[in-house]
Formats: C-alpha cells, structure tokens, sequence
C-alpha cells in the first residue's frame, strides 16, 4: 500500500487572548492579569492513512479536526512535528472559504478552481458541469457576498468536487445545504471514495460516518484519542447512544440516504 497522509508527532501551538480591546488590555496589564496564554490545539498527533482509505475526522467541537486538517491541506505550519502528503488535495475546510465577496460567482469558481490546482483550460472544459453542480442558476453573476450561506456552500462544494485529486476533505460540508443538496454532495463524495481517492470526512453523524467511512480518528483535546475501525470509534465517542441522538438535522440526512441503523 502507498502512504497518502504522514503526520508525525505534529503539535501547533496556538494563543488565546483574554482582552478584545487596547484599553482592556491595558488596564489588565496595570492589575498584573494575564492579556494572552497560548494552548496546544494539536499535541503529538502522531498517524498514516493508505492511498484510498476513507477516514471519519471525529471529536466534539474545539477538539482540533479543522487545524489538523488546515495542515494536512498544506494551509498551516506546525509548530512541531511534520506533516507529508501525496498528490493533488482538494476539498473545502470552511464553507466559501478562499471566496471573495465582491467577485461574482462564476469570477469565484475560477479563482477557487485555481486555488486547488486546476489550470485555466481545464476550468472552462468543466465550467458548466460545475455551476449544473452548484444549482445557483441566474446567481452565477451576482457578487458572492450577495449569496446566502447555502449558495455559498454549494459553490465551494461543486468546485472542489471538479479537481482531479488524489486526497479529498469534507469539513462540515453538510452543515447549511438542504437536504437535497446534502444527498447529493453525499452520493458524490461516495463517487470520489469509490474511485480510490482518499477521503477526510468530519462529521458529528454516527450513521454517516459508518456509511461513508472504514477507518475512524477522533481527537479529544487536540490528542489522538482514537484511531481505528469505525464501530469502536462512533462508541468511544459514545455518539451511537440512542437517548442522545445526533442532531436532528444530520439524522433526518440519514434517514433520507437510507442508511443502516
Ligand atoms: N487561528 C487560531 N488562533 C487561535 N486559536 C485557534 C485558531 N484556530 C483555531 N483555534 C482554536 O483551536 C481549537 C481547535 O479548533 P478547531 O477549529 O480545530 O476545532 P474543531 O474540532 O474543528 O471544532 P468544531 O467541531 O467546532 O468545528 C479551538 O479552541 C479554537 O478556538
């Protein structure tokens, strides 16, 4: 097997500022309180996932899946440790992310599209099957900062899941589409899994991790909690308790995709 992801012993040391503005923090200063501390947000993650493994990211919010796979993604450096990675990346880590509000749509899907490696060329070849993807119809002239949080996500979504790549991440990509939307992301996603692209899905949804996934990592306070089958990983998170479901909204996208209980 051929190593996509190497992540060695990476650490990224962040600060926390407790004053928002000069004055608060210059009287803290004067009282001898602390204006900043700093907190590892990742400490010692140490894994490799195999060319074409679907990995289910999990952890409770803060717990650091967004800043780890802000480094595998190449966006951000560790502190310490090292992060090797093989092949194109694409994906989306926060919704319209790299988007510039005052740019139109379709000036935003060349930019994005660029942004992830695709040349000028290839971004014309794919341009219409990109914006049927997005469903944003007569928006595609409209300047992005116009578009609501949806159209935002289906913008970023469609372009990523254009680039030929060889590792794909799914950060929260369900969190504002609609369900038909989510449906099909989720059916496309299974389309990348299945033609052996690496796959990086975060989800807090039990049911569709165990659809979309067969390996599961979950950090806990920036520290590999858990690394392994899938089953084992949604019950050390203890997110497969059925008197404390997933959210509504993810579990009703479950049920629609009419996936296993
Ligand atoms: N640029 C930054 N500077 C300082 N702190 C940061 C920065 N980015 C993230 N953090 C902090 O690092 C911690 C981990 O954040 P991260 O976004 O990786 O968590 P997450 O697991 O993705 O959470 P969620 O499930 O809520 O999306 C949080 O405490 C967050 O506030």
């Amino acid at each position: 097997m051929v190593a996509s992801i190497a992540v060695e012993h990476v650490s990224k040391l962040f600060d926390k500022q407790f004053q928002r503005t000069l004055k608060q923090k210059t009287v803290a200063r004067m009282r001898g309180q602390k204006t900043s501390d700093t907190f590892w947000a990742l400490d010692d993650v140490t894994f490799t996932v195999e060319q074409g493994e679907a990995i289910g990211l999990m952890g409770l919010n803060g717990s650091g899946k967004s800043t780890l796979l802000k480094h595998i993604m190449g966006v951000m450096r560790p502190t310490s440790g090292s992060v090797r990675t093989r092949g194109r990346i694409s994906g989306l880590i926060a919704t319209g992310a790299g988007f510039h509000p005052q740019m139109t749509g379709r000036e935003n899907i060349y930019m994005n599209a660029a942004i992830l490696g695709m040349s000028e060329k290839e971004i014309d070849a794919k341009f219409e099957s990109i914006a049927d993807f997005a469903e944003v119809d007569d928006f595609m002239d409209t300047p992005v900062g116009n578009y609501s949080s949806g159209m935002f996500a289906r913008l970023g979504f469609a372009v990523a899941v254009h680039v030929d790549c060889d590792v794909f991440i799914a950060d929260e990509v369900l969190a504002v589409g609609d369900q038909p939307f989510k449906r099909k992301c989720m059916q496309r996603m299974e389309e990348i899994r299945d033609s052996g692209v690496t796959l990086f899905y975060v989800s807090h949804a039990a049911q569709s991790v165990r659809k979309m996934c067969d390996r599961v990592i979950v950090l806990e306070k920036g520290n590999l909690g858990f690394d392994g089958d899938v089953n084992p990983g949604i019950k050390y998170l203890k997110y497969d308790n059925e008197d404390e479901p997933d959210t509504l909204d993810e579990e009703s996208t479950d049920a629609e995709l009419g996936s296993e209980v």
